[in-house]
């Protein structure tokens, strides 16, 4: 006979956080978000990867490029790069990643010293930039001979026929450093030397990179960024369970910090194999979670398995409709509590914390809260970061408001290459995602900071100033439907009602 779950299962919105007592030190500025992303021995070991703040963006190609990575890792989070396209194009993304150097700067105002005043006018003009540095050939790497910048030249009393070699600052004359000098140490000595620019060359003289006093300044303004022991920003990237012998050491060789299995339904021994496969290949130097899962058994099945985290949800994404089309899936809220109850259980059983993720479902900010405090170490969103000018979407004008597209990875949109029915045709048999328009958002940075103000402000009314300190804290009540009414605005006309003010709280 098949099994009855006793209670229904519920989502985010059915639930509601209790305030305990909030002392005088718990306030928002001393809260931190800091969490695990991978399994270690709690208590024996510190975490070999932490995020430093509990988001990461969902494995989808209108969410997870090169571009949010890096935005997204500047705040803390982190990104996995979508593994629906070829392995060749996600191995490039993640290596972007990898290669991209806040602070760095790539010239892109470069001179050769042949070239005439008025030509650094015209290119001044066209670049906006007015510090060009002098190559032999006029490239951004080229051998470095000088540098020329609105102080080289004084246009009322020149003619313009000039050459850069004349009246360029000079090698000699220049301030540089080399090619490896940190970005602090770059900074220093742009202070020491009172420079607005430094310069950076490799051993035979070449210009490696650019690093500008004002870009420093905005580097410092982000104590959260996650970065590898290189100081290269971090990235995951989404694997399914049929190419990984392939796809994994491309990514790895690109430099991904983790992977993800990708998929609707994790409890299966595709996953098992998957990361087997790893395990046999890489040991545990290679991180790499999987799911999802929506009960108790599922998460053993995984952490058993050897996954380093286990991801849960099953259809209750905004684009999701598995629910709909297969008949499979649970309540988020119930799906979070019931598998983090049975990380804690593996957890005193054998030492191991296998942190868990829930994926889906998150609408209002404070569903996020709600998910740590159900024992979630972080959330992965889909719909949230499609909406900022970072994710990889088109934006449009529908009806007079900005929207950026939005669809999921079993819409017919995605024709997901790598999804194949159960009988092995190569073929997509039918759609478990929608494509659609979510509302422009503007930058990243700007929500998110916002968001997770509320976060920490939930933190302090439950008397929390850290995440496991606000489950051990949190008090959470079912709420009758009635009350959910009662905690919105009621009986009163709204004078802004924006059509979508809904979908941003
Ligand atoms: N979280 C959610 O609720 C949902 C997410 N999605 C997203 O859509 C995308 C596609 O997901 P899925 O269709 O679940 O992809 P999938 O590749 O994991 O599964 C597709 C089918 O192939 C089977 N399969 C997997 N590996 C196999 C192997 N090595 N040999 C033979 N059969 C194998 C699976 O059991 C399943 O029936 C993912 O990006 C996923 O995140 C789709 C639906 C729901
Ligand atoms: O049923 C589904 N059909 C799809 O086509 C699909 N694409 C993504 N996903 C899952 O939804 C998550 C993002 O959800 P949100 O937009 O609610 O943040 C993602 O992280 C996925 O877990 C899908 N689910
Ligand atoms: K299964």
């Amino acid at each position: 006979m098949a099994y009855y779950y006793d209670e229904p299962s519920r989502t985010f919105n059915e639930y509601l956080l209790v305030p305990g007592h909030t002392p005088a030190t718990c306030i928002p500025a001393s809260v931190s978000l800091k969490t695990p992303l991978v399994k270690y021995r709690k208590g024996q070991e510190e975490c070999p990867l932490t995020l430093n703040i509990p988001m990461v963006s969902a494995i989808m190609a209108a969410v997870s490029d090169d571009n949010m990575a890096v935005a997204l890792a500047t705040e803390g989070g982190l990104s996995f790069i979508y593994g629906n396209q070829t392995i060749e194009q996600e191995a490039a993304m993640v290596a972007r990643v990898k290669n991209y150097k806040a602070g760095f700067v790539e010239s892109d105002a470069n001179l050769s010293p042949e070239m005439t005043l008025n030509q650094v006018v015209e290119l001044k003009e066209a670049t906006g930039h007015s510090t060009m540095p002098v190559t032999d050939d006029g490239s951004a790497h080229g051998k470095l001979l000088g540098v020329v910048t609105e102080r080289d030249y004084r246009l009322s009393r020149m003619t313009g026929e000039e050459k850069v070699a004349e009246f360029m600052t000079p090698l000699e004359k220049l301030v540089t450093a080399s090619a490896d000098t940190s970005l602090k140490e770059a900074n220093d000595i742009i202070w020491d030397h009172k420079l607005n620019s430094l310069p950076l060359v490799d051993a035979e003289g070449k210009l490696t990179y650019m690093v500008f006093r004002k870009d420093y300044d905005n580097h410092k303004s982000n104590p959260n960024e996650m970065l590898d022991g290189h100081k290269r920003y971090m990235v995951g990237a989404g694997i399914n369970s049929r190419d990984y012998a392939e796809r994994v050491p491309a990514l790895v060789e690109a430099g991904a910090d983790v992977l993800c299995i990708d998929s609707s339904e994790g409890y299966s021994d595709w996953q098992k194999m998957t990361i087997e496969w790893v395990r046999e290949h890489y040991g545990d130097s290679v991180k790499i979670g999987a799911g999802n899962v929506v009960d108790g058994e599922g998460f053993r099945f995984l952490a058993e398995a050897g996954a380093d985290f286990v991801k849960i949800g099953i259809g209750g994404g905004s684009i999701c409709i598995t629910r709909e089309t297969k008949g499979i899936g649970r309540g988020q809220a119930t799906a979070t509590i019931e598998v983090a109850k049975a990380r804690d259980e593996y957890f005193k059983e054998t030492g191991i914390y296998v942190p868990i993720c829930s994926d889906g479902g998150i609408v209002y900010d404070h569903h996020i809260s709600l998910a740590l405090a159900m024992g979630a170490d972080f959330v992965m969103l889909g719909r949230y970061f499609a909406r900022f000018d970072e994710s990889p979407s088109a934006k449009v004008m529908v009806n007079g408001t900005y929207m950026k597209e939005y669809w999921g990875e079993g819409s017919a949109r995605a024709r997901n290459w790598g999804r194949y029915d159960l009988g092995g045709k190569k073929s997509l048999s039918f759609e478990e995602g929608v494509d659609s328009y979510v509302p422009y958002a503007g930058p990243l940075k700007d929500s998110i900071a916002v968001t997770l103000l509320k976060i920490k402000s939930t933190m302090c009314n439950c008397g929390a100033l850290t995440i496991p300190e606000f489950q051990d804290k949190a008090k959470l009540t079912v709420i009758s439907s009635t009350s959910i009414v009662e905690g919105g605005a009621h009986d009163v006309l709204l004078k802004d009602k924006a059509p979508y003010a809904s979908n941003m709280r």
